[in-house]
């Protein structure tokens, strides 16, 4: 666990009442709410697997902008879905897709993927269950992620999913569990249970259930209470800039990198087979 030198006993803080942002329609897929200490819960509610759309991944980063805008503490990214934190990309946005809303989609999940990883408050996640590919991305752009023993994993499987991979994504992991760690993860697509992860610093803390991890969340971004917001978003985004400098300067690169893997028929005739064998587990279960 971290300590934190006090720095000012009076932080300004802008008082945000307790409040439901879900009622918006175009915010139906996450349920926002901000407690009275200014801690909010973002949780996914894309049934039944949370599985990042573009509309998901454009509410998740539309909603970290209101908190930005709000000066929330900060918040905690967590799902309703029981055992699944989420499935990763959406594989129907991937599966013979239309040009035009594939671009979309690639543009989206920069946009997230900059967003948390640049944002201005604490970013955390309490992760109930299986964080695959796409959604270990999501965690691990975000400061800090506590995660439940048991049956829930995360890691980075692209490799069986037929994605080699993008260096930023490698770049992303490297930053958080170092270079051998992510090779081995990487390269065998493994998935982590928690205390796994928690040995190789792909996850900080595990927690015995969905309520332990979120209350690890908070007292993670309580930890900040005595640290002026600025200061530590200041020294935050100076550590991260390297990989936002990093980002920006080879968006359009990875853009058609993505694009091409993704229509690349090779992907497309895995894509048919692997989703043809989601869906026949589902048979088998229920024969
Ligand atoms: C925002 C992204 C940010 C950054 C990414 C950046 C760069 C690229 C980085 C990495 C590449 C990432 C690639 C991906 O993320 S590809 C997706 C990888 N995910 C998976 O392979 C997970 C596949 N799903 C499962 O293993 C299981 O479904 C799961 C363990 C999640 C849940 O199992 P359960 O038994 O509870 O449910 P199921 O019956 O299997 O599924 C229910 C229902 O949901 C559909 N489903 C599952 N996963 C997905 C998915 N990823 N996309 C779309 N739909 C999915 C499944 O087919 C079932 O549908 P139905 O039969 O119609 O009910």
């Amino acid at each position: 666990m971290f300590h934190l030198r006090k720095v000012s006993r009076d932080v300004a803080r802008v008082a945000v009442k307790t409040r439901r942002l879900s009622s918006a329609p175009e915010r139906s897929l996450v349920d926002l709410s901000v407690d009275k200490e200014g801690i909010a819960i973002v949780q996914m509610q894309r049934a039944p697997v949370n599985s990042l759309n573009i509309e998901l991944m454009r509410t998740i980063c539309d909603s970290v902008s209101d908190l930005e805008k709000d000066k929330c503490k900060g918040m905690i990214l967590t799902s309703a879905s029981p055992n699944i934190f989420s499935a990763g990309m959406d594989l129907m946005e991937l599966h013979n897709p239309d040009m035009k809303r594939l671009e979309e989609f690639s543009k989206s999940m920069f946009d997230l993927v900059l967003k948390l990883f640049g944002s201005k408050i604490v970013t955390t996640a309490a992760i109930d269950g299986y964080s695959g590919a796409g959604a270990c991305v999501v965690a691990l752009a975000l400061d800090y992620r506590s995660m439940t023993a048991g049956k829930a994993r995360i890691g980075l499987n692209d490799t069986a999913v037929g994605i080699p991979p993008a260096k930023w994504v490698a770049d992303l992991m490297t930053r958080t569990m170092g270079q051998r760690n992510t090779e081995l993860a990487l390269t065998s697509s493994f998935m982590f249970p928690a205390e796994r992860a928690l040995q190789v610093g792909l996850v900080d803390e595990v927690a015995k259930d969905k309520e332990d991890a979120v209350e690890r969340c908070k007292k993670f971004i309580k930890l900040y209470d005595n640290i002026l917001p600025a200061v530590r978003t200041h020294t935050k985004l100076s550590l991260r800039q390297d990989f936002i400098v990093e980002f920006e300067k080879n968006r359009e690169q990875y853009l058609k990198d993505f694009m091409n893997t993704i229509t690349n028929p090779a992907f497309q005739n895995g894509l048919d087979i692997y989703i043809s064998s989601l869906k026949q587990k589902k048979v088998k279960a229920a024969a």
